[in-house]
C-alpha cells in the first residue's frame, strides 16, 4: 500500500478518542468511527470533546460499510475485544493494516486468529495522561504509539503507517524489537495497574514507600520469569528502571486500572493477573503474586457501591 488515505478507528474513549482527533486536526474527516447502532443515536446527540474542542467525527456502523479500510486502530478495552473484532469485519480487505492499542499482550493474537497475523502490527501508547469523563477526553500529554512488525522492523506496513503518522502529527517510536517492547508495557501493567488499584494509590505512593514499590516489583518478577523462560529479552533491570519513570508521573496522576476501580467500571485484570496465571500454568512459572492480586481486583469488582 502506498499511501494511507482510509483510516477507522473503533473505541472513541480516552486513547481512542485523543488520537483520532490528532489525525482529524491535520486531515478533517480521515478517521471514521466505527460504532454499533446504539452509540450512533448516543454520540450523534452528544457533545464530543478533546481537550474541551467540539470533535465533528463520522461514524459507521457495520452494516453501513462502503469501503474497506488502510488502517483499523482497535482502541477498545480488552473485555470489549471480541465484540470490537466482529464489528470490523465488513471493514478488512485484502490491504487493511490493523494495529490494537490495547494494554496487554493478548489483543494481537487475537486479532490475528480472525483476521490472520499478516494483517497485524504490534502496537501500544505510552506516557499519555489521557483520561475521559463520558464523552470528553483530557489529557496534558498525548504521550506516543509505539509499533512495529514482529518479523521486519522496516516492512511496507511499517513504513505506510509511519508517514501517516509523520504527516498528521501522531508522536510514535518504531523500536527493533516490538515484542520486548510490548512485554515491558505488559510488566509495567501488572505491577502497577493492579497495586495502584487495590492500594488505592495514586503515583505519588508508589514515588514515597518503599513497600509499594516492592508489591510492584514482585507482581512483574513473576512475567520477567515467564518472559525469560520463552524468550522475550527483559531483565531486571527493566524492573528498577520503572522506578525512574514513576518519579517523573504527577503524584496525584493514577493508572488507568484506579481509575476504571474508583469510577466502579469492569477492570482489565484479565489482560493482566489472569493472563499471567495462564501463562505460569502453561509454562510451569509459579505466579501466586497475580493470583493473589487478581481475586483481590475481582472482589473490588464485584464489591462496587
Ligand atoms: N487511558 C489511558 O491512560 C491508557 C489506556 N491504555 C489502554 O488503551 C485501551 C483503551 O483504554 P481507554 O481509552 O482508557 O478506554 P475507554 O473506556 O476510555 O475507551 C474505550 C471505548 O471503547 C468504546 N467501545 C467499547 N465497545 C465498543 C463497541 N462494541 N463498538 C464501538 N465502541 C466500543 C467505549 O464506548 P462507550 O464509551 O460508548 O462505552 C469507549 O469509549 C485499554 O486497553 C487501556 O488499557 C493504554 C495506555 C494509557
Ligand atoms: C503506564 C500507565 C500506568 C500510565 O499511562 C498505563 O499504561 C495505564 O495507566 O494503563
Amino acid at each position: 500500500m502506498e499511501t494511507i488515505k482510509q483510516v477507522y478507528l473503533i473505541g472513541l474513549g480516552a486513547v481512542g478518542s485523543a488520537y483520532a482527533a490528532k489525525m482529524n486536526e491535520a486531515e478533517p474527516g480521515l478517521v471514521k468511527v466505527i460504532v454499533d447502532p446504539q452509540r450512533l443515536a448516543a454520540y450523534r446527540q452528544a457533545e464530543i470533546l478533546v481537550n474541551g474542542k467540539p470533535c465533528r467525527f463520522t461514524f459507521v456502523t457495520p452494516e453501513q460499510a462502503a469501503e474497506k479500510a488502510d488502517l483499523i486502530l482497535i482502541a477498545v478495552k480488552g473485555h470489549h475485544l471480541a465484540e470490537a473484532i466482529t464489528m470490523i469485519r465488513p471493514f478488512v480487505g485484502e490491504e487493511t493494516i490493523i494495529m490494537s492499542l490495547l494494554n496487554g499482550i493478548t489483543s494481537e493474537e487475537e486479532i490475528g486468529r480472525a483476521y490472520g497475523p499478516e494483517k497485524l502490527l504490534h502496537a501500544f501508547v505510552v506516557s499519555t495522561d489521557a483520561t475521559r469523563a463520558g464523552r470528553s477526553t483530557n489529557y496534558a500529554n498525548l504521550g506516543r504509539i509505539v509499533f512495529g512488525d514482529k518479523d521486519n522492523p522496516a516492512s511496507p506496513k511499517v513504513k505506510a503507517v509511519q508517514a501517516l503518522f509523520d504527516r498528521t502529527g501522531v508522536p510514535y517510536t518504531i523500536p527493533a524489537d516490538i515484542l520486548r517492547e510490548l512485554w515491558w508495557k505488559f510488566m509495567l501493567n501488572v505491577g502497577l495497574n493492579q497495586v495502584s488499584a487495590v492500594l488505592k494509590a495514586p503515583y505519588g505512593v508508589f514515588q514515597k514507600v518503599k513497600e509499594a514499590r516492592e508489591l510492584m516489583a514482585m507482581a512483574c518478577r513473576e512475567v520477567l520469569a515467564i518472559a525469560q523462560r520463552i524468550g522475550i529479552n527483559l531483565t531486571a533491570a527493566d524492573i528498577d528502571a520503572y522506578h525512574d519513570l514513576i518519579a517523573r508521573l504527577a503524584p496525584e496522576g493514577k493508572t488507568s486500572m484506579l481509575q476504571d476501580v474508583e469510577a466502579g467500571r469492569k477492570t482489565e485484570v484479565e489482560s493482566f493477573a489472569w493472563t499471567v496465571v495462564a501463562l505460569g500454568e502453561k509454562y510451569g512459572v509459579p505466579t501466586p503474586v497475580n493470583a493473589c492480586l487478581g481475586r483481590m481486583i475481582a472482589t473490588l469488582e464485584q464489591t462496587y457501591r
